[in-house]
């Protein structure tokens, strides 16, 4: 079985509104609204979990219905930070009786425009190479900085992967990791991928993702969001 692990346990500070990003509306319907819709539709994905900031949870279900989510299948609380609100997802999912054979994608609720064939690529790299982390080439030029004005300093950027989501793996192997995570003392890993690469020695694959996979964080994420939306073709989400 393949699931969605939607992490929405976020309160979107940046964004500096007076509700969570993820439940702001764009094109009359909520930003997670539309991520859960990409994994509704898809045909390979067999169930959905959120992981929802507290408190939001009757308002996030109330959606689902009206947006007919039939595959939305458990809703777990949010963590601390992302690391903690996987934590508790995969975990979740364990309790519920997945199979540590089964895959999670695990997916930012504020990444909405998600595609069906990055859905896809995710599903078939971490069935054949046992996991599978979005990413696109870095076609700019890279400076590093200490204080965020001055720098003699830049970094090669051939081999630098921005990453996106989703990032997909076997729920045992995910489990795992997060289980060494503890006791190794690593609590706040910025991503699945970082963690990963925190506890060394575990090889991971890059899928293709592409510009339009945008995270919503400010305010200007959203603009460009509502840009893209306004002129998407269908065949963009395909
Ligand atoms: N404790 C947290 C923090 C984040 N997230 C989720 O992780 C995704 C990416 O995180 P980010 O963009 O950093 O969201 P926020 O933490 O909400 O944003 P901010 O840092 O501005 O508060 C979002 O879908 C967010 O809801 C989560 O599930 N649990
Ligand atoms: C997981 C992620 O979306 C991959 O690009 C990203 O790392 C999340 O970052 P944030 O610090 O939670 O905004």
């Amino acid at each position: 079985m393949n699931y969605a692990l939607i992490i929405a346990g976020g309160s979107g500070n940046r964004m500096g509104q007076d509700i969570p990003k993820q439940f702001m509306h764009v094109d009359n319907c909520p930003i997670i609204i539309h991520t859960l819709m990409a994994f509704q539709k898809h045909p390979d994905i067999q169930g959905i979990a959120v992981v929802c900031l507290a408190g939001w949870e009757t308002v996030l279900q109330s959606y689902a219905n009206q947006f007919n989510i039939t595959k939305l299948k458990w809703v777990f609380p949010g963590g601390d930070n992302g690391q903690q609100s996987i934590h508790n997802g995969i975990f979740g999912l364990k309790e519920q009786g997945c199979s540590e054979d089964d895959l999670v994608l695990i997916h930012d609720a504020v990444r909405p425009l998600i595609s069906q064939d990055i859905i896809s690529s995710n599903i078939a790299i971490c069935q054949k190479y046992g996991n599978a982390i979005t990413g696109i080439q870095c076609r700019e030029a890279i400076l590093e900085s200490a204080d965020g004005f001055t720098t003699n300093r830049s970094i090669p950027r051939d081999q630098l992967i921005r990453t996106q989501t989703p990032q997909t793996f076997r729920l045992g192997d995910i489990i795992q990791a997060h289980q060494e995570a503890i006791e190794r003392g690593i609590t706040n890993s910025v991503a699945s991928c970082t963690l990963y690469a925190e506890l060394g020695g575990k090889e991971m694959h890059i899928v293709a993702g592409s510009e339009k996979n945008i995270k919503i964080t400010t305010i200007e994420d959203l603009e460009i969001l509502k840009a893209l939306m306004q002129i998407r073709p269908e065949s963009w989400l395909k």
